[in-house]
């Protein structure tokens, strides 16, 4: 059995030429994404896929890039899919602040008695570094991370064996020491500012100093519009390209 990833988009948030940066990830009995940002509804409309074929999806953090979509597609579901209501993990901080923060400015509806996300998703509450089997075959670990300070964001192991950064600061220990040594994972989604000094993201020049068996695993992702120019210079390490698939072991 297999699971796939495939990119909806790689872009950093101010890309134009890129997507947000975004991943939708596949077995045989579920299709989940990993965060909506603003432009994801375009990039699955170019797929093909409506909101309906999706089964559910995680959010990494309040980001304009990784939640900007999903007042479009609970929208969507709930008006053009007879008030259907999609899966929402997420932690519980997080579940607080996207309502409040985000999304009630767009879609608080006393009239109708809509007023909270319950009334617009089917939130699942995930526990912080707790490995959960949203599907069958599809075990999502949520690990809270460094981005902006003071702010609650996560990266994701996904069947133990993948991370996926999100937004992250570089963080050398937790790449080399709990990602490659402890977990071995196999394949390393990273977030990437191409150039200028990482103080929210990490920088290439940052990555770049990481051992060689670290970087052989790496993709990296959220990258801005002048990634093309980078391509060889980025060590061991490879951009993933907006829906290029990878198809791994489970
Ligand atoms: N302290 C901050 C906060 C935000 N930003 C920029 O805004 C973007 C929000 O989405 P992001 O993908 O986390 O990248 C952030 C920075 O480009 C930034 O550069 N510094
Ligand atoms: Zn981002
Ligand atoms: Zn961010």
């Amino acid at each position: 059995m297999s699971l796939q990833i495939q990119m909806l988009g790689t872009g950093s948030a101010f890309a134009k030429t890129f997507y947000n940066t975004s991943a939708m990830v596949t077995n045989e009995h579920a299709r989940i994404l990993i965060d909506c940002g603003f432009t994801t509804p375009k990039s699955l409309h170019k797929l093909g896929i409506t909101p309906d074929q999706i089964d559910g999806i995680v959010i990494s953090h309040i980001h304009a890039d990784h939640v900007g979509g999903l007042e479009e597609i609970a929208f969507r579901l709930f008006y053009q899919h007879n008030k259907k209501r999609i899966k929402l993990f997420i932690t519980e901080p997080l579940a607080f602040i996207l309502w409040e923060n985000t999304l009630k400015g767009g879609m608080n509806n006393p009239e109708d008695g809509y007023i909270s996300l319950d009334d617009y998703f089917d939130v699942i509450l995930l526990e912080e570094n707790k490995p959960t089997e949203i599907f069958r075959g599809l075990t999502i670990e949520i690990l809270p991370t460094q981005h902006i300070l003071r702010k609650t964001s996560y990266s994701l192991f996904i069947n133990s064996r993948i991370f996926y950064s999100a937004d992250i600061r570089f963080n050398e220990q937790l790449l080399i020491h709990e990602v490659v040594q402890k977990r071995n994972c196999h394949t390393i989604l990273h977030d990437c500012q191409l150039s200028g000094t990482g103080v929210i993201h990490a920088t290439l020049e940052e990555l770049l100093t990481l051992p060689d068996d670290v970087q052989k695993r790496i993709f990296l992702m959220h990258y801005d519009d002048k990634m093309p120019a980078y391509i060889g210079q980025t060590g061991s390490m490879t951009f993933i390209e907006q829906y290029q698939i990878l198809t791994l072991p489970e």
